[in-house]
């Protein structure tokens, strides 16, 4: 059972829940509090907050691993958050310009499910300041190579990075086994929104890295098509020799195929005989896996997407 302060449901008894020791979760959950207060844990050098609607599973969740961690604090609905709010509902984007904000009052983020996002009230969280994230790719294990869509502490840190507070940024990702390929993997691109001043120099960035990448999608496809026209030129000489070949040796080896099994044969980009009808079973298996990975928000194998969030 999840502990968010903004869980949507009542227990069905109308009682409390209790955890396996027989104490309530709200008891368990000052007692981890207290733990942690107790225990000298880092502390953070500035306020990190989240909302938490409790949608995600609690093994897998980044801000709940923040707050076990005693690095996170939890805030009710209606509560507002005075320093940088990095949610979906954000206007303008984060940047560098921010920075004043995030030293003096912290970051904060909503732990919700992204499938789920229109149960959050949205009107009775946030504050003042609060931000979208520009184009950066997750590198966590749930949602691998995505775009835009980041976990929690991939948001702060990304916040705190596009800041120019890289120390900050590590800091909070060393605390996961993944973390620091977060940075690794948008080492250009922050170090490019670092540059920038206010919302619109980073909006201006996004875009023109968004162009780079849509340029470099449209060459790699059309090389590809370039490939498949000359390994068709390749199957066509090949499909001639065929009938040449059994005609040049005086008629069937024994070995080749009937008619039918000829409709069957393709070739991959590397000359290999590939059967049609496995093509298309593999195909519709991979556009049926396809959709279940749409389906699924936490999808575990890594997958790629370009520059507009699409599956590739
Ligand atoms: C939807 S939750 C998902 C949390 C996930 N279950 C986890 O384990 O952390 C991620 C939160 O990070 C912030 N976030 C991530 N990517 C964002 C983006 N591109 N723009 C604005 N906020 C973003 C938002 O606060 C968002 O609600």
């Amino acid at each position: 059972m999840g502990k968010g302060k903004n869980k949507a449901h009542e227990p069905k008894n109308g009682r409390p829940q209790r955890g396996a020791n027989g104490h309530s979760s709200r008891q368990n959950h000052r007692r981890m509090e207290m733990k942690y207060e107790n225990s000298d844990k880092v502390k953070f050098p500035v306020k990190l907050a989240m909302w938490d609607f409790d949608h995600c599973d609690p093994k897998r969740c980044s801000g709940k691993k923040l707050e076990r961690l005693g690095l996170i604090k939890s805030l009710r609905v209606g509560q507002k958050f005075q320093g940088i709010v990095v949610s979906p509902n954000g206007k303008g984007v984060v940047c560098p310009d921010d920075l004043e904000v995030v030293e003096q009052h912290g970051a904060s983020v909503v732990e919700c499910s992204w499938a789920r996002l229109e149960e959050v009230p949205f009107n009775k969280i946030g504050g003042k300041h609060e931000r979208l994230l520009p184009y950066l790719v997750a590198a966590n294990q749930v949602n691998y190579g995505r775009p835009w869509r980041l976990n929690c502490v991939e948001a702060l840190a990304a916040c705190f990075a596009i800041v120019g507070r890289m120390d900050w940024a590590s800091e909070l990702l060393s605390h996961f086994s993944w973390g620091m390929g977060f940075l690794e993997l948008n080492k250009e691109l922050l170090e490019i929104y670092q540059q920038c001043t206010d919302a619109d120099s980073v909006k201006r960035a996004e875009e023109e890295w968004l162009q780079k990448l849509e340029k470099e999608t449209q060459e790699r496809k059309s090389q590809a098509k370039e490939e498949d026209i000359w390994m068709m030129g390749n199957i066509n000489r090949r499909g001639g020799g065929w009938q040449s070949d059994e005609s040049e040796s005086g008629g069937s080896s024994g070995e080749s195929e009937s008619e039918g099994d000829k409709q069957c044969v393709e070739y991959d980009s590397l000359g290999n005989a590939i059967c049609i009808d496995s093509i298309n079973s593999r195909k519709s298996l991979s556009e049926e896996s396809e959709d279940e990975e749409n389906d699924l928000e936490e999808n575990k194998e890594p997958v790629s997407y370009d520059s507009l969030g699409n599956l590739i």
